[in-house]
């Protein structure tokens, strides 16, 4: 495999060689595991681990290497590696921590487009469908929706459920495909364009990997057995995350996620909700609450019909989560200044009393 068909291109090429990776070799992370990676490159896969400065030096976890990220490496042994170096990203998709509120988990890096994926049945919900999209333009990454399953709806249900996205969410393309009769999938393959990563989001058995299978035209193994696969430390020969497509774009999978607790990123909140946004700009009165002001466009759109009462709510909903990541992380900034200040303190007071 060349490096190109994984999304290498001149950019990567020209920083390689400023900064003296010219004898290194390149790769792109596929999986990462407990600070274990595999690694694709030309001269094939690598179980690869990091070199210790490189964790010394990463101030968090976000500055290890990530899923999509582009690595200068070394062989030490066959099929084993030592990471030496991370490419800068060009672009982070990230989500709220699980469990750790006020951090960021990073979902992938060096993606352009996001396809969120949900299937027709149980799984279809138009607020994920909006928190997703929140994440994708928080990262400048343009999203995609593809509804699965299809094939378990009737013609009419599934035009109305395509319309009722495209009413809320405008502006973001649509596909309705099935993994069973391979409907819409020649569509979606289309899109794809060479030397562009696209990066799979959605809950679990919403059928990312059967929409993988489908576009790659390949059976890929299940998820389960790899990852059980790396912890033993075994070589793993299929991608499990990371997916070269014939026509030369990649495909990144996830596991499903059960959250998707959106973040600071600028712009996700303001492009997700543009209308809103567009609304609050003609109110009469600049700081207009939109609760009981003359003059207030928010309400008189919701008078008319032209915004739904629900979508303000959500909206409402991911603003107030949004200030809650935000203020969280300032506190927890003011708490980390006053514990180094104490620790200095201290410190000086030791030297202080030193006989
Ligand atoms: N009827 C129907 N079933 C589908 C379709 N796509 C997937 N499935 C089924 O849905 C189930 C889940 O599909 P997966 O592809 O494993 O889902 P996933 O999103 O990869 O799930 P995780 O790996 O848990 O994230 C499987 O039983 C698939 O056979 C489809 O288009 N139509
Ligand atoms: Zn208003």
């Amino acid at each position: 495999m060349n490096l190109e068909d994984l999304g290498y291109n001149e950019t990567l090429e020209g920083y390689r060689q400023e900064h003296g990776f010219d004898h290194h070799l390149v790769g792109r992370v596929t999986v990462e595991h407990r600070e274990r990676y595999m690694v694709s490159t030309e001269a094939g896969e690598y179980d690869a681990e990091l070199l210790g400065n490189l964790r010394f030096a990463a101030e968090s976890k976000n500055d290890l290497p990530a899923v999509g990220d582009w690595v200068a490496l070394s062989e030490y042994d066959e099929g084993k590696a030592l990471i030496h170096a991370v490419f800068p990203r060009h672009t982070v998709l990230e989500r709220q921590a699980v469990g750790k509120f006020g951090e960021k988990q990073i979902i992938a890096t060096n993606i352009d487009y996001g396809i969120i994926v949900q299937s027709v049945n149980r799984d279809f919900s138009i607020n994920r469908l909006e928190r997703y999209l929140t994440l994708c333009h928080a990262a400048k990454i343009q999203p995609l929706i593809v509804v699965t399953k299809v094939d378990l709806i009737s013609e009419a249900e599934q035009e109305s459920l395509l319309g009722k996205i495209r009413s809320r969410i405008a502006d973001v393309p649509v596909f309705a495909v099935s993994n069973e009769t391979q409907a819409g999938i020649g569509a979606l393959k289309n899109l794809f364009v060479k030397g562009k990563t696209y990066c799979l989001l959605g809950s679990s058995g919403v059928g990312k990997s059967s929409l993988i299978n489908s576009l790659s035209g390949m059976e890929r193994m299940k998820t389960g057995a790899i990852s059980e696969g790396i912890d033993r430390g075994k070589h793993v020969t299929t991608h499990r995350e990371l997916v070269p497509l014939v026509n030369g774009a990649v495909l990144i999978d996830n596991p499903g996620m059960r959250e998707v607790g959106i973040t600071d990123g600028k712009g996700g909140l303001e492009n997700t909700f543009e209308k809103i946004y567009a609304l609050a700009e003609t109110c009469k009165f600049s700081d207009c609450t939109h609760t009981s002001e003359i003059g207030c466009a928010v309400l008189a759109a919701l008078d008319s019909g032209e915004l739904e009462e629900e979508v303000l709510e959500h909206f409402y909903k991911m603003e107030n989560e949004q200030a809650h990541f935000t203020s969280t992380v300032l506190e927890r900034k003011v708490r980390d200044k006053k514990f180094g200040k104490m620790v200095r303190e201290v410190k000086k007071y030791k030297k202080k009393t030193k006989y």
